[in-house]
């Protein structure tokens, strides 16, 4: 990337050579260079961030006899920039000014101001509320391998969450889809296997050296960044663990400088507890993003009812991960009960509408990245929470919210702390202090008093030297050179410039049209207003440090409460939704059960309901014994299949969530992996054609899927020729039958099948209902026991528009191939028996008539001798001929 930096020698700059040696720490990124209000950009990281930000490219003096490109951002825009930089894919080393210029004048005239980097931008490592969405996790994960053990640890720090695990091989690719990290961490001993499997994800590693990864130094690491002297109070780790946890932390360090992000304790978070959903279904099911990229048409779009950025996140965290632990779901489904019936629903609400985003503010002000605003945030979010707790009193609650209540409370004191410090509406930044509230501190509130008396009294000032200049416009000003000075225009040069005026007037400055002036008096006033000043500022500063040391002193129960508004924010979600789409309670237990009555899928009805078409609710029941349970769906195309099948691993995913489900009742017996699959989509880009794709997908159910898997399957086999198709997709049901033993729901247009509902057990045919009228297809939606006897392929071909002869020419092959089926013939010599292209022979002859008499009349036409009037009528006659 830099290949025209060369090392320093004795013809660079001071600057240049400073320049150079810091570069040459950050090869792989760009460094913002600050001086004075801009960070610069120099050789190709200007050129490369001109580009990305479609800036000016200029240049600056000379490198090695050639011109040094160079671009420049305003330090007080940087962000904004960062942002855009960030989103394309580049890693930002920020480098400051470390002391003032006039420091560095101290040591010699030549000498370059000391700069640092101080911290480096990535895409897990963001903490500002501009570059991140509220709304949604920031991983930064680590994937280590020690020996054949995999781990992965992750966390977010801008809300301090961090989370380990141990990870089979093979679920991997799972796991970092359910995370979907910004960033992932790995060695280069990651393997091609495995960069395949990040690539299909989409993930582009950022790869760090082996000594990040030891997990000998891992140990000391993780003490340090708690400040305990052994890791054993967490929990136990495997080394695997430890060397991914160690990554996250080591590479902490690096992009932070050593300012460590405020850390939860590492939880260990074991699959076994949680449904297991693989890449592919996520994508397939659109949970929080649709198959078009976007949020808007997931599932994730249309149940997010949260009132607060941690409410939401709770909710993708939950839906990305539903729970396999009855207990849990059962209490998460109590508590969404408890807000669905309670009174207190809409009151607590508008509440939790004005509690602002805790663990982003928590996480500024540990990394001392915070500003008074951030100190509001904690203040606001005890007040709500006092709030909460005053409203909900001594109401019974389910254990859920009950522990969440508990969270909520002991933060009197600091809120009292906090309220009585803070102005209402303090400003961003502690720079240029205004946020301490006037009574709080009384030296504060005297160095004020100065400085604003200092303020009235230059007003006064003004109007006496007016007075005795004889010059009503005068004034004083203050600028950042002359600080306060007179000003009068220069008309008045001569008088003001002679005594007696010019005794108490001392010239400083003239420009165009003004004359500057001091007086001994002014520049007393001046030096005493500065000086309160800046001891306003002073203590402000000392006291923006102290409240930040309590706030840090509680931060664990500080996360503790922002994790309790959540859970009450997302049960209250959860539960305005249920009431308002008419969703109900599932019973979730222990059987290999699925029974839903009155299903629905909720992105569908959602999206009907924006045109006023009604969705038909479809019951599903799959009762499974010790066996399978598999529904096998045929039907014609477009009659609802797909909407069915995903709609009820939706229903089983929403309830394992704790979520009440789009249903009239559902009992879901727990479901420990959900696989869904649709004929799959062409992947050129890697190589692969449909069908591999396909297969390769169908062969990991086969592998993966265990009796309390839930399995859908949509048009398997479709791919490739029909009767490779069929034997693929009937072994695979024959598979899932006797070896798997799935709960499933398999659609399917091979009719042949259906045959096997009646020799396996646990398999019966179900189909989706249409009426035929007058040639037309007419959809029910409606699934009803039973086999279809055909597809209507061509009916729906017709609904899409085909043209009239071709569908014409398809329902004719359509009913030779079928005779020749009923008769045994060989479909290929009947096809090769047809007029393939006797559409316009086959015709209705009216038509051609038509068509000929209007071609007739046309070529008798002769535009030159047309006038436009006689032009258009012939159109107009061409036109009625062809309607009549
Ligand atoms: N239960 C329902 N109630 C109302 N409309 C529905 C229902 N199910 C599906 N639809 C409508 O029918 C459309 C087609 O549904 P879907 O894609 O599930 O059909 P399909 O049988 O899988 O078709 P194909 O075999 O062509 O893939 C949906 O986009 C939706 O608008």
């Amino acid at each position: 990337m830099n290949a025209n930096v060369k090392a320093p020698d004795a013809s660079v700059t001071p600057m240049m050579a400073q320049y150079l040696s810091i570069k040459a720490d950050y090869a792989d990124a760009l460094l913002f260079y600050r001086m004075g209000d801009f960070y610069e950009l120099f050789f190709d990281d200007a050129a490369a961030a001109a580009e990305a930000l479609d800036i000016a490219l200029t240049k600056r003096g000379k490198h090695d006899g050639d011109d040094i490109p160079m671009c420049g951002v305003p330090v007080h825009a940087a962000e904004g920039y960062l942002l855009t930089l960030i989103r394309k894919g580049f890693r930002v080393a920020v480098c400051e000014q470390m002391e003032p210029p006039s420091e560095a004048k101290k040591r010699g005239a030549k000498s370059v101001v000391r700069r640092e980097v101080v911290r480096l931008v990535t895409p897990g490592t963001l903490t500002e509320d501009t570059l991140l969405d509220a709304r949604r996790h920031n991983y930064l994960a680590a994937l280590a391998r020690v020996r054949d053990d995999w781990a992965l640890a992750w966390c977010d720090i801008s809300t301090g969450a961090f989370h380990v695990m141990p990870v089979g091989q093979s679920r991997i690719g799972a796991e970092i889809a359910r995370l979907s990290p910004s960033e992932l961490l790995t060695t280069d001993a990651v393997d091609e296997t495995m960069r395949e499997v990040l690539g299909d994800l989409c993930v582009w590693p950022t790869v760090l050296g082996a000594a990040s990864f030891d997990s000998t130094a891992a140990e000391g690491r993780l003490c340090t960044a708690y400040g305990v002297s052994t890791l054993s109070g967490f929990g136990t780790f495997d080394r695997a663990e430890l060397s991914a946890m160690g990554a996250v932390v080591d590479y902490l360090d690096i992009t932070q400088k050593g300012a460590l992000p405020r850390l939860t304790p590492p939880r260990s978070e074991a699959t076994s507890r949680l449904m297991q959903i693989d890449a592919a279904t996520r994508r397939n099911l659109e949970l929080t993003h649709s198959l078009q990229g976007g949020r808007a048409g997931s599932l994730l779009s249309v149940i997010d009812r949260t009132v607060t950025a941690a409410g939401a996140r709770l909710l993708e965290r939950r839906l990305s991960s539903p729970s396999r632990d009855l207990s849990v779901i059962r209490g998460r489904l109590e508590a969404v009960r408890w807000a669905v019936e309670t009174p207190l629903a809409d009151r607590l609400r508008d509440a939790l509408r004005r509690v602002p985003d805790l663990d982003r503010a928590l996480s500024r002000l540990a990394l001392d990245r915070g500003g008074p605003r951030d100190l509001a945030a904690v203040r606001n979010a005890c007040e709500q929470a006092a709030d909460i707790l005053r409203m909900l009193g001594g109401t019974d609650l389910p254990t859920t919210l009950d522990e969440a209540r508990a969270a909520l409370s002991g933060f009197d004191a600091l809120r009292g702390t906090l309220a009585a410090a803070l102005v209402a509406d303090p400003p961003l930044l502690a720079r240029d202090g205004g946020f301490i509230a006037a009574g709080h501190d009384a030296a504060l509130d005297e160095a004020r008093q100065l400085r604003d008396e200092g303020r009235g009294v230059i007003a006064r000032m003004q109007a006496d030297y007016a007075q005795q200049a004889g010059i009503s416009g005068l004034k004083i000003k203050h600028n950042n050179v002359l600080g306060y000075f007179i000003e009068t225009t220069a008309t008045h040069r001569d008088r003001m410039l002679q005594p007696p005026l010019s005794d108490t007037f001392i010239h400083r400055q003239t420009t165009a049209n003004q004359l500057r002036f001091t007086t001994v008096e002014l520049s007393e006033i001046e030096t005493r207003i500065l000086n309160a000043g800046g001891e306003a500022l002073d203590i402000e500063k000392r006291l923006f440090a102290d409240l930040r040391a309590q706030v840090l002193d509680a931060a664990p129960a500080l996360s503790g409460l922002a994790l309790g508004l959540a859970e009450f924010d997302l049960s209250l979600s959860l539960a305005d939704l249920s009431r308002a789409r008419d969703w109900t309670m599932p019973q979730v237990d222990d059987s290999r059960a699925f029974r839903i009555e009155g299903g629905r899928h909720p992105v569908v009805e959602a999206a009907l309901e924006a045109s006023g078409t009604p969705f038909v609710a479809n019951d599903c029941a799959l009762d499974a014994g010790d066996g399978a349970a598999v529904m096998l769906l045929t039907g014609p195309n477009m009659a609802g299949k797909s909407t069915f099948l995903r709609q009820n691993a939706l229903i089983a995913l929403l309830a394992q969530m704790g979520s009440f489900v789009p249903a009239r009742a559902a009992r879901v017996g727990l479901v420990s992996q959900i696989f869904s699959r649709v004929g799959a989509s062409d992947d050129l880009a890697r190589g692969r054609s449909t069908f591999m794709v396909e297969m390769v997908e169908t062969a990991a159910i086969l592998n993966q899927a265990d009796d309390r898997a839930l399995v859908i399957l949509d048009e398997i086999g479709r791919g490739t020729a029909t009767y490779d198709g069929l034997s693929i997709a009937w072994a695979v049901l024959e598979h899932l039958q006797a070896v798997n033993r799935v709960r499933g729901l398999f659609a399917t247009h091979y009719h042949e099948l259906t045959q096997l509902a009646g020799k396996l057990d646990g398999v019966r045919n179900a189909t989706v209902a249409v009426k035929e009228w007058q040639g037309e297809v007419i959809f029910l939606h409606e699934v009803r026991d039973g086999a279809a006897d055909r597809s209507y392929g061509v009916q729906v071909a017709k609904l899409a528009g085909l043209p009239a002869p071709v569908i014409e020419r398809a329902r004719t092959v359509l009913q030779a191939l079928e005779e020749g089926e009923r008769e045994r013939a060989a479909p290929k010599a009947l096809i090769d028996d047809l007029p393939l292209f006797s559409a316009a022979a086959a015709a209705p002859p009216t038509q051609s008539k038509v068509a000929s008499e209007a071609e007739e009349r046309l070529a008798a036409l002769n535009p030159d001798d047309l006038s436009p009037r006689e032009a258009l009528q012939a159109l107009y006659d061409l036109k009625a001929l062809t309607q009549a």
